[in-house]
């Protein structure tokens, strides 16, 4: 069987709990920092944390653009939290001069769960995976996808998971709870796109 490689944007926010779990889901799984990593990787995982410093820190590690081609051109990549604004096509409410890398027909609204003290724990049903703890810590929602996207859970009324083609994002954190079954659908999905010898 062949183990894709996947890289974490090491940029800022909870890395290495994706390389954990990365690694519990069968990935070979790197920090990604310059653009010379990126080119290394089948598939890239941005992790949460603060959206608009990870959009700065791309800026003036040259990444932003050399990962927003790889994404136009159709690598796999898992944004979770920070990593969902990341991924949409726009943002409701970013801050001046906020850019994201795109790849998701979505809009989302940042903080839209409430602030740091009002983080919870839910279980949350994905589909194709079933229920799943989700952590949700200043938590986006999306407040609508596009013909293209594909909803794969909600909260409370609220969009919290999407998939389209490649790309895929939930609004909360799975490598915070020891539970990698949305680690092992990403790796799966980069197995799809890189069967063995692919590369
Ligand atoms: N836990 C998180 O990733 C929080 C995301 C944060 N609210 C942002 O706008 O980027």
């Amino acid at each position: 069987m062949n183990t894709p490689v996947i890289g974490v944007l090491a940029l800022q926010g909870d890395v290495r709990e994706h390389l954990i779990a990365l690694a519990a889901a069968d990935a070979v799984a790197r920090p990604v920092r310059r653009p010379e990593e990126l080119a290394e990787v089948d598939g890239l995982v941005i992790p949460g944390g603060e959206s608009t410093t990870i959009s700065k820190l791309a800026d003036l590690f040259g990444l932003a653009e050399p990962l927003r081609e790889r994404i136009r051109n159709g690598m796999p990549v898992y944004g979770s939290c920070a990593g969902l604004i990341m991924l949409a096509d726009k943002i409701l409410d970013p801050r001046s001069g906020q850019e994201t890398f795109g790849g998701i027909d979505m809009i989302v609204r940042r903080n839209a769960f409430g602030r740091q003290n009002e983080s919870f724990e839910a279980t949350v049903e994905v589909s194709g995976i079933g229920g799943v703890e989700g952590v949700f810590i200043r938590a986006p929602w999306v407040e609508s996808v596009g013909a293209a996207a594909e909803v794969l859970a909600e909260h409370d009324g609220h969009i919290v998971a999407v998939r389209q083609g490649g790309a895929l994002a939930t609004s909360f954190h799975p490598e915070l709870t020891g539970d990698h079954r949305v680690h092992e659908l990403f790796v799966e999905m980069v197995r799809e796109k890189h069967p063995a010898g692919s590369r």
